[in-house]
Formats: C-alpha cells, sequence, structure tokens
C-alpha cells in the first residue's frame, strides 16, 4: 500500500477513458480509475467497508461498495458544477474494501479504524462507501488521528445518536453517542442535516442536543431557500476541519429506496448535491456514504446518487485551498 500527500508532482493517473473502452466494459473501480495497487502513491483514496452487522432493521449494505462502483461508470472527468476536474490533479484511487472480522462488532471496529488510518496516515484522505452506519464512529477515529476533532456535518433521517439497542452499544442508531464520548467532533461547530420520521420519545431531541450538534430538520427545506441553510452550515462549521457522514436515508425514499431504514418526506438528491457543493472552499477531511443496501434497489437509483455524491466530495477535495 502506498501513500503520500499533494505535493508530489507526478501526473495522476485518471478514468479508463469511456470513449475509447466501453464504460461498461472492464474492472469496477470507483469511477474506473486506478487500484491502489496501480499507482505509486494517493492523494484521495475512495474504499469500502462491507460491514452491516449493525443494523436494526433491513440488512444487505454489506453490498454497498460494490452497488455504488457499478454505479459510478457513467461518471466523467469535468464536474461543471464545481468548474473541476476532479481526478486531474489530485491522484484519486480506488482502495478496494477494508476488511474486518463481520461476527464480532467491537473487533471489526478496531479493524476498520486500523486500516484507515493506514490509508490517511501519510496525508491522503478518505472517501468512505459503506456499510451500515456503524462505520462513522471508527472513520472518525482514524480521521481524528491525523486532524483533531472535526466539525461533522451528518445527513440523516436519524439523529444515530441513541445509546444502545438490545444493550448493545455499537449499532447503526448509535456511533455519534459513542463518537461524542470520544470527543471526536467539536461541541457547537457540528450539525445533524434531513431529521424527520418517528422517535422513541420527545427525549430524544433533548438527549441529542446535549452532544453539541445543530439540527436543519428535514421540514425546513420546504420553507427555507437552500442558500440560507448553505450559510447557516458554513457559519457553524467555520475554520474547523469538515468531516461529512452521508447516511443514504436523508434523500426521500422516492430518490433513494435501497436503505435499511427508510422515513418517508426526505430530501431530493438535488438538494442534497447543491447542499454538499456548498461547501466549497471548507477544509474538507473525509467523507463517508453509508446505508445503501442494494437489493433494495431499482434501476440503480440509489446507486447513482451515492455515486454522483461521492463523485462531489472527490471534486471538493480536487478544489481545497
Ligand atoms: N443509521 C440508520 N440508518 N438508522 C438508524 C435507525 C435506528 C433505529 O432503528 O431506530
Ligand atoms: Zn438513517
Ligand atoms: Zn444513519
Amino acid at each position: 500500500m502506498t501513500n503520500s500527500t499533494r505535493s508530489s508532482t507526478t501526473t495522476p493517473v485518471g478514468q479508463v477513458d469511456g470513449l475509447s473502452i466501453p464504460r461498461y466494459a472492464g474492472h469496477s473501480t470507483f469511477a474506473r480509475l486506478p487500484r491502489i495497487e496501480d499507482v505509486p502513491r494517493h492523494d484521495v483514496a475512495v474504499v469500502g467497508v462491507p460491514f452491516d452487522t449493525g443494523v436494526t432493521y433491513r440488512p444487505g449494505a454489506r453490498f454497498g461498495p460494490a452497488h455504488i462502483r457499478q454505479s459510478s461508470r457513467l461518471l466523467r472527468p469535468y464536474n461543471p458544477a464545481l468548474d473541476v476536474e476532479p481526478f486531474a490533479h489530485q491522484q484519486v484511487a480506488d482502495a478496494g474494501d477494508i476488511a474486518f472480522n463481520p461476527f464480532d462488532i467491537e473487533a471489526a471496529i478496531t479493524q476498520i479504524e486500523h486500516n484507515a488510518y493506514e490509508l490517511i496516515r501519510n496525508g491522503a484522505t478518505l472517501v468512505t462507501l459503506g456499510g451500515d452506519h456503524t462505520i462513522a464512529y471508527p472513520l472518525l477515529k482514524a480521521v481524528n488521528r491525523v486532524h483533531g476533532p472535526v466539525a461533522l456535518v451528518h445527513f440523516d433521517a436519524h439523529l444515530d445518536t441513541w445509546d444502545t439497542y438490545f444493550d448493545t452499544p455499537l449499532t447503526h442508531g448509535t456511533p455519534f453517542r459513542r463518537a461524542a464520548e470520544d470527543g471526536l467532533f467539536v461541541h457547537g461547530h457540528s450539525a445533524h442535516v434531513g431529521i424527520r420520521g418517528s422517535l422513541y420519545s420527545s427525549n430524544d431531541l433533548a438527549a441529542d442536543a446535549e452532544l453539541g450538534f445543530q439540527i436543519i430538520h428535514c421540514r425546513e427545506f420546504q420553507r427555507r431557500p437552500i442558500d440560507a441553510i448553505i450559510e447557516q452550515l458554513r457559519n457553524t462549521i467555520g475554520e474547523t476541519p469538515l468531516y461529512v457522514s452521508v447516511d443514504i436515508d436523508v434523500l426521500d425514499p422516492a430518490h433513494a429506496p435501497a436503505t435499511g431504514t427508510p422515513e418517508a418526506g426526505g430530501m431530493t438528491s438535488r438538494e442534497l448535491l447543491d447542499i454538499v457543493r456548498g461547501f466549497d472552499g471548507l477544509n474538507l477531511v473525509g467523507a463517508d456514504i453509508v446505508e445503501v443496501s442494494p437489493a433494495y434497489d431499482h434501476a440503480e437509483i440509489t446507486g447513482v446518487a451515492a455515486a454522483n455524491l461521492a463523485y462531489e466530495f472527490v471534486s471538493l477535495l480536487a478544489k481545497r485551498p
């Protein structure tokens, strides 16, 4: 495994050219980019974490990374929305999937943190494809080892700050409570976006507020201009290194049917992409896209949304100052 910072001067290896080799042919790496083994160094690694032992309802997010890669074949080299060629000036590589023990959540968390850290310890950035939301906890731990506590922007229908399920502390409904206990994100610089749906009690929101998250509820999207929401988030994040965790169920089930705990009344993929692009110029130090469970997909609707989202993250990284 190789690793390095952006200071290197070698020309990055980009995508397999979709105009000379059909896009549907060849290996299913993310965006038809090189595998990490095939490049001497990387600035950005797209890595899969096929873990779904932490789910409370529909399983299957272990197949998310492969599905998102397959759904990423149409991505082209220029992103007009951010005016950037995301693969031209930074080496982006597909790092394959992190391996872990699927029968032991605690061991898996340790293995995921270790392997994620190995990919970023020399200055590279990870865009992670899940996997269920449990994995955000070890990913945040790895990012903290390099950057310290982050501004965490968490897109999700769910708070994911509950305490335990069946007395188990490490699940996909609890990663951000564990992260709060470890001080992995900065109180007052972090936010949940897209929260909606039924809760266990009215106390859930109060208990969450104590952890230091601002909330932009999904219903706000109906009444507030998106630019005002972006401005609020940018003010919240400030200068703090930014980590973005996207649970694909933040999207309406019409935009992302393939997920384990779907909730009605969600964001459109257009809104989500627009907000993420609104983070242009911020110090993005990592991102994950989780909870894609392909068995519930139709026509790659969810896979395409996730792949395009990953493309926006890589584009933001290409534009870092
Ligand atoms: N992280 C996701 N997708 N869902 C958490 C929902 C936990 C629950 O079943 O209450
Ligand atoms: Zn969720
Ligand atoms: Zn979640």
